[in-house]
């Protein structure tokens, strides 16, 4: 799909705000793509439709984990949590994507899990750093970024976890994971 094709589709679901940020996501996307060596075309889809579902009603989304059985313990968690899953089952169903690196890209944007594959990991950065955020931290990853996907991608997912805990909410287990996996294989290879 063009990018131009995928954009249209996109803005449709999303407010004016979120398309900025959706956009920032795809440029910051493919260039993370460029210097670590993912398939840039993969990077540029699954940035465009990462946040597809982000404005569903809650109940509709609740719906498609039940009937689809994904992980019923979702719902027991910020509800923040299910544009992720339900994006990547929406982006297959109703835009007809089908390749599954990006629709894991879609998946595993918002949680990380252990064991992400390159493209996950760009997404997942390129969704943090992207030019519009703004947050304490984010620029001591846009730095580690420039040097080591890893490093980064650990930074942000400590500032995640460490951000919900500090305002008292409950954290997802999969982003601890996501933290212990990246943690110890980094370990091994030092
Ligand atoms: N492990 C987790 N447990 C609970 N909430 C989480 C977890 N990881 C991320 N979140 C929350 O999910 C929300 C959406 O995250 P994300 O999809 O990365 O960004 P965006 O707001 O751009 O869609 C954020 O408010 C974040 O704090
Ligand atoms: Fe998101």
């Amino acid at each position: 799909m063009e990018r131009k094709e995928a954009l249209e589709i996109v803005k449709a679901q999303l407010t004016e705000h979120r398309y900025v940020h959706t956009v920032g996501v795809m440029e910051t996307a493919i260039e993370l793509a460029k210097q670590y060596g993912a398939d840039e075309k993969k990077a540029e889809l699954a940035a465009i439709f990462h946040d597809y579902a982000k404005f569903r009603p809650k109940e509709e989304m609740k719906q498609v984990i039940v009937e689809q059985k994904m992980p019923s313990e979702l719902l027991e968690y910020n509800g923040e949590l299910w544009h992720a899953p339900v994006g990547a089952f929406l982006v297959e169903k109703e835009v007809g994507i089908t390749d599954s690196e990006i629709l894991d890209a879609i998946k595993y944007h918002t949680s990380g899990r252990p064991g992400m594959t390159l493209l996950e990991k760009v997404i997942y950065l390129a969704d943090y750093i992207e030019p519009g955020r703004h947050f304490p931290g984010v620029e001591e990853v846009r730095e580690l970024a420039k040097e080591d996907l890893d490093t980064a991608l650990i930074k942000s997912v400590q500032n995640t976890i460490l951000f919900l805990m500090k305002k008292n909410q409950p954290v997802f287990p999969d982003t601890f994971h996501t933290y212990n996996d990246l943690i110890t294989n980094r370990r091994i290879i030092k």
